[in-house]
């Protein structure tokens, strides 16, 4: 083991610099074109988590200037009323950027309901258009929090060229378009699962290491190459372990003992969580500039 500890990714103070980015160049549409890009965010049912995730979202798009339009759907809402919300806002043209939160309830179909969005305003990169196209290197909308972990791992190292990544998971919302983007600059990588034989022996040889498996504190030091770049995208609540009925977030890497391993890490919390809200304003801008036949925002998309 080395005897220093990790860089930490910052992925608030990060996702703050992307935000004043993204209100600046809101600031010039309005300005320029007189065009305020739109975002309408949609909730079904009272998942707790979701709400708090939804309320930020309202409360940052805002904040950069955009208009935002927040849709609560009760719990037991249909198919058929969900699918005719998302046909309304497709052709609502004040509205540039549409999100549906995810988990839906059980009875809805996600991909259904995902495949309904008009793929030019799917900000968030899950539409089955959107998934080929980056899968083919094309201009597509890009999943938010694997675009904001390669947005830090560019501010961090640079070029990725030929850097060993080694991505941990296989989620549609995450590992799979993650390794697509990590090809697309170049690294070597590797999809690592449950079923991967050897698994910490594969990440022992990853460069960039990214965690995306759900499971509280799985990966520690023993898996993780000297100096590597670790990015975290768990977000696990678990019993606090010293404050008995309490919580704690944690991510999928053992943070403390992967930090005197790694070179470079990211927080939980603290790291990927708030670059994927900058990220999802970030994709609606983009869809704002390109339905306005506008430059699309430089820094600001893969
Ligand atoms: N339609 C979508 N649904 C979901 C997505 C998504 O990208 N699109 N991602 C997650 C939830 N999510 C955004 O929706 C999200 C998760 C976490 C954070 C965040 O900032 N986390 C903080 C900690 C927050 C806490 O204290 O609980 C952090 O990591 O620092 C932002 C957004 C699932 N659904």
């Amino acid at each position: 083991m080395r005897d220093t500890t990790a860089t930490i990714i910052d992925g608030k103070a990060f996702a703050a610099t992307v935000r004043e980015q993204v209100a600046q160049h809101v600031a010039r549409l309005k300005a320029d074109h007189g065009i305020t890009p739109g975002l309408a965010v949609v909730l079904v049912g009272e998942d707790p988590a979701s709400q708090v995730y939804v309320r930020s979202k309202g409360t940052q798009t805002t904040e950069v200037g955009m208009n935002s339009y927040e849709h609560k759907l009760p719990a037991d809402t249909s198919e058929a009323e969900l699918l005719a919300l998302i046909e309304r806002l497709n052709r609502d043209l004040s509205v540039h950027g549409i999100l549906v939160q995810l988990p839906l309830p059980a009875h809805l179909d996600s991909d259904l309901v995902i495949n309904a969005i008009d793929p030019d305003k799917d900000v968030d990169g899950f539409h089955i258009s959107n998934v080929g196209l980056l899968g083919t290197g094309q201009k597509s909308m890009v999943p938010c929090t694997p675009l904001g972990c390669l947005m830090m791992l560019r501010e961090h190292h640079g070029s990725l060229s030929g850097l060993n990544a080694v991505v941990v998971g296989r989620s549609n919302i995450v590992g799979k378009p993650m390794a697509q983007l990590l090809l697309g600059d170049s690294c070597t990588v590797t999809i690592a699962h449950s079923r991967s034989r050897d698994i910490e022996a594969l990440c022992r040889n990853a460069d960039i290491l990214i965690a995306a498996v759900g499971r509280p504190e799985m990966i520690d030091a023993s898996w993780i190459k000297p100096g590597a770049t670790v990015i975290d995208v768990g977000i696990n609540r678990i019993p606090h372990p010293d404050q008995p009925g309490k919580s704690k977030l944690v991510g999928d890497v053992a943070y403390d003992s992967a930090a005197s391993v790694a070179g470079a890490i990211t927080p939980v919390p603290g790291g990927v969580g708030p670059m994927t809200i900058a990220c999802l304003l970030a994709n609606t801008l983009t869809a704002c500039s390109r339905a306005h036949g506008l430059p699309e925002p430089d820094g600001l998309t893969a």
